[in-house]
């Protein structure tokens, strides 16, 4: 059982002043060491390191500093004008040295985070097949069943802390990539290191294989995956269920899942969370970002969330965590009850308007939201009737905000909330400058992936970006340094609350700190300074010297 950030390898606990043992199973030297991503240094090979090490030759004679490395590399990539060669760099870069990954990633986050993560790993996904050069994680298929305990033994890592998992049904907004998913565990898992300071050797990506319904793929000769329409019920949930015991066994308490499709995604939340230390980043992470920024969009817009009414496009796993977590805190801050304050929370989904006399056909998650109201069929009639304040884009079909869908929020309101929340950005629900011309520069607008600075008449707006990528990495260390034994609600709105301060250690300490208070930490006793203590759990890329 892992509790907390115990770590045995002397590596992980010593300074960056203090001299390591570059091992791995046997101490790694010569041309071994420079193929290992974890300790090669490349140019940055000092002369005693390459004499100690039995580089010399190997090498050429210029030593670089890391520094330097950085700059090289930052220049090779912005060569790059295909998005998708830059991800290829990257990803052999990471392959070829960690720490200068690492380096790279958390010093230039803005230009490197659209790179690694959405949007352009939504293209790596759709093409994974063409450009899998190494394993980056765990593949676990329905060929794997009844062994998967020892396919865990396979991976070369025993001290996991975090694992992300997909079963590439619903990757980002692209829909179902099966075993090309992959990508979205890898990028993920980059983050919690470069954002959260999560080891890197912590972190497990895995892809669950039980087959695709995309055709496309199944007709692709370059497709990694098995080659099979998706195993349902029975066999589906079989797998999933030694998989979770498997990794309950081999690691104790760890990490989250994401991007599953919903139909599975709640209900393998439902019956995993009283048991595991689990949550789905897609249905509690995004609730948490997107909650953190509705309150800083307060502070312009004025009023507290229970003055406002809020109207979703997509009542899936965005959408209904995103309303669930809304509701929960008007009703921590007003002590209305919870079915009172759903009520200013509405939702459409691919039938229109989600209401009362839809009740008997809708999926669980929906019916909370089913309101009295009369069916209404497209966004812009509910915008009319219902007249929110904010509007929220969670369906994954880009465009769908349209120009009459933002003048008529701008209408309602002097400075209406827009959130496009579907990624990559194809599927954005508008773009930046859509939602700033259309609204006359007045709308508050945030989206899943990146969009640049807009200039309209003469003025720069910046948009934000809300994506579960600012919460994750903060709140996966959190439940780390607490040895949190469950996931809760309110550790949720905990990371909401800090998010503005946008520190994952912040992040980190109110997530560990809500731990302790609930009962729910494991590491005993509770450090005095939760930030000074997240602080120091956390990853340095900087390279290491080796004795
Ligand atoms: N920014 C972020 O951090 C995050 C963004 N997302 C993005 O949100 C999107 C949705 O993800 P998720 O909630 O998991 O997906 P789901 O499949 O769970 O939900 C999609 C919802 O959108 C509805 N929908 C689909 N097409 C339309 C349409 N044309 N008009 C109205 N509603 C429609 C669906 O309706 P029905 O139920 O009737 O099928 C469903 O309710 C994705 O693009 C994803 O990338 C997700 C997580 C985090
Ligand atoms: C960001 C994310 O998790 C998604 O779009 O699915
Ligand atoms: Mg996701």
């Amino acid at each position: 059982m892992m509790n907390g950030v115990e770590k045995t390898i002397a590596e992980d606990i010593a300074t960056e002043e203090q001299l390591i043992t570059p091992w791995t199973v046997s101490v790694s030297s010569g041309y071994t060491l420079l193929r290992d991503p974890r300790h090669n240094k490349g140019l940055a090979f000092t002369e005693n390191e390459r004499d100690a090490h039995y580089l010399r030759g190997l090498l050429p004679p210029a030593i670089l500093t890391q520094e330097l490395q950085e700059r090289k590399l930052m220049h090779n990539l912005r060569q790059y004008e295909v998005p998708l060669q830059r991800y290829m760099a990257m990803m052999d870069l990471q392959e070829r040295n960690e720490r200068l990954f690492y380096k790279l990633l958390i010093d230039n986050v803005e230009e490197l985070l659209p790179v690694v993560y959405t949007p352009t790993v939504g293209e790596a996904c759709q093409k994974y097949g063409s450009i899998f050069r190494r394993p980056q994680g765990l593949y676990i298929s329905l060929k794997e069943k009844g062994k998967i305990l020892e396919v865990l033994k396979n991976w070369p890592e025993r001290n996991i802390q975090v694992i992300v998992v997909t079963d590439g049904e619903r990757i980002l907004g692209l829909g179902d990539l099966g075993c090309q998913g992959m990508g979205i565990p890898v990028g993920k898992l980059s983050l919690y290191t470069a954002l959260g300071g999560l080891r890197p050797s912590a972190c497990l990506p895995v892809t669950i294989d039980v087959g695709t319904n995309n055709d496309r793929l199944l007709n692709n000769e370059f497709y990694i995956g098995l080659r099979r329409r998706r195993a349902t019920g029975q066999e589906y949930a079989e797998l999933l269920d030694e998989f979770m015991t498997a990794v309950k066994k081999n690691y104790g308490e760890t990490g989250p899942c994401t991007d599953f499709a919903n139909h599975n995604a709640f209900e393998l939340l439902a019956k995993y969370k009283p048991t595991h230390l689990v949550f789905n980043d897609d249905i509690q992470g995004t609730a948490s970002v997107v909650l953190a920024g509705l309150l800083a969009a307060l502070k312009l817009v004025g009023g507290t969330l229970a003055d406002h009414t809020f109207l979703f496009l997509g009542a899936g796993e965005a959408g209904t965590g995103i309303a669930e977590l809304i509701a929960l805190e008007i009703s921590k801050q007003t002590n209305a009850p919870l079915e009172e304050t759903r009520k200013n929370i509405w939702l459409v989904d691919s039938k229109g308007l989600i209401v009362s006399s839809r009740k008997g056909s809708l999926q669980h998650f929906k019916k909370p939201w089913a309101h009295d109201h009369e069916p209404i069929k497209g966004l812009l009639d509910a915008v009319k009737a219902i007249k929110p304040t904010v509007l929220i884009g969670s369906s994954g079909v880009g465009k769908t905000f349209t120009k009459e869908v933002v003048e008529a929020m701008a209408s309602l309101n002097e400075k209406p909330i827009i959130l496009a929340l579907s990624n990559p950005t194809t599927q954005s629900e508008c773009t930046a400058e859509e939602a700033y011309t259309w609204s006359e520069g007045r709308a508050i607008f945030a989206s899943g992936s990146p969009f640049d600075p807009v200039e309209y008449n003469s003025k720069v707006y910046v948009p934000g970006q809300a994506n579960n990528a600012y919460i994750f990495p903060g709140f996966g260390l959190g439940l780390i340094i607490s040895g949190a034994i469950r996931v809760h609600d309110d550790m949720l709105l905990a990371a909401s609350e800090t998010l503005a301060e946008q520190i994952s250690a912040k992040i980190a300490a109110k997530v560990a700190a809500k731990a302790y208070e609930l009962g729910l930490a494991s590491r005993l006793p509770r450090p005095k300074d939760l930030v000074k203590y997240a602080e120091s759990c956390m990853y340095s890329p900087l390279y290491r010297s080796y004795r």
